[in-house]
């Protein structure tokens, strides 16, 4: 017998998060026939704030707390997001349901097409990179001290059109944005973990609903990936063991070799003068207990006085 239900999805307006919800959506549809899927699609405090660096706003839930109120309060069913954007303390009464299937994780390069003969370390002294990331900042600061850096804000074809005005002379981007977006043709370089660490959770997107909806939880698992989920729940317990948010320089980077899975890590200084890095590897069915425990090696080493140091100056983001 076929029941009729309804199922309400929260989102972002953001051009990328309605492809991201689309395709949740889409999939959902098509292993759940019977049930109807709705989206409501609403603005959040990160999308209206846009004069300012995300770093100085730092609120945690920037881009997630609009969403959050509409499932505690019974008018959407779940909330799909950019996995990199929803903080590692979900309010009471929610929990993350569902990590899917990740895109490549790292970061890339996009140029001005005058730049177009060049990559990071061969860009003439002096060129204009956008970012709105501490943690890319950092980390770029320290390999490329050749290169200025810029704040950027504005969704992905704002930041496009920044670039190609010549306000910059390349930008530090997502891949999997840009690929989702449609722009991967634009993707000049792909930035290696060994210059450059990712953001938890990038690439993946993260499934919030509220906890115990066993209903609705049985039909998101549908769409879970499992060696992704692993990986980002070590990330995850990586960075909420550091209490970092997401404007915070912390990087990681995470495989799974069969049932083993290694992750890496990285706390580092505003300016990118002192990265403190370290891995950690064991079974991928531990993944919590191995981010903590790597979080735990990198305070051993000075990360917490890294990170206290960047609260003091610029706010707990
Ligand atoms: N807060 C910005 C944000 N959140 C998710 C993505 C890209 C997609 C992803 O990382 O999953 C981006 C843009 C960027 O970092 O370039």
């Amino acid at each position: 017998m076929s029941s009729t239900r309804t199922i309400r999805i929260a989102s972002r307006k953001s051009q990328l998060a309605l492809v991201q919800t689309h395709w949740v959506r889409d999939e959902l549809s098509k292993a759940f026939p019977d049930i109807t899927f709705e989206i409501a699609s609403m603005s959040t405090k990160g999308d209206k704030i846009l004069d300012a660096p995300l770093a100085k706003i730092g609120d945690k839930g920037l881009f997630t707390k609009e969403l959050e109120v509409q499932m505690i309060d019974g008018r959407a069913d779940f909330a799909v997001h950019s996995l990199k954007d929803l903080p590692t303390n979900l309010p009471e009464g929610l929990m993350l349901g569902c990590v899917t299937e990740r895109e490549d994780p790292a970061d890339a390069l996009v140029v001005h097409e005058k730049c177009k003969a060049y990559q990071l370390e061969t860009l003439p002294e002096g060129s204009v990179i956008g970012t709105s990331s501490l943690r890319r900042l950092a980390q770029l600061r320290h390999h490329y001290p050749h290169l200025k850096f810029k704040d950027v804000r504005g969704n992905l074809n704002t930041r496009l059109a920044k670039l190609d005005d010549g306000e910059y002379d390349g930008l530090i981007l997502a891949y999997a944005g840009l690929h989702r977006l449609g722009f991967g043709d634009r993707i000049h370089q792909s930035i290696p973990p060994e210059i450059s660490l990712h953001a938890v959770g990038q690439g993946a997107l993260g499934i919030e609903c509220r906890d115990g909806d066993e209903e609705t939880l049985k039909v998101i698992k549908a769409l879970e990936h499992t060696p992704t989920a692993q990986r980002c729940h070590a990330e995850r317990a990586f960075l909420r063991e550091l209490e970092g948010g997401c404007q915070v320089p912390i990087g990681v980077n995470t495989t799974i070799d069969g049932d083993n899975l290694l992750l890496k890590g990285l706390v580092s200084t505003l300016d990118g003068s002192k990265l403190i890095q370290d891995e950690i590897s064991g079974p991928a069915t531990e993944a919590d207990a191995l981010g903590t425990k790597l979080a735990g090696m990198l305070k051993e080493q000075g990360a917490g006085e890294i990170l206290q140091h960047i609260f003091d100056t610029v706010g707990r983001g």
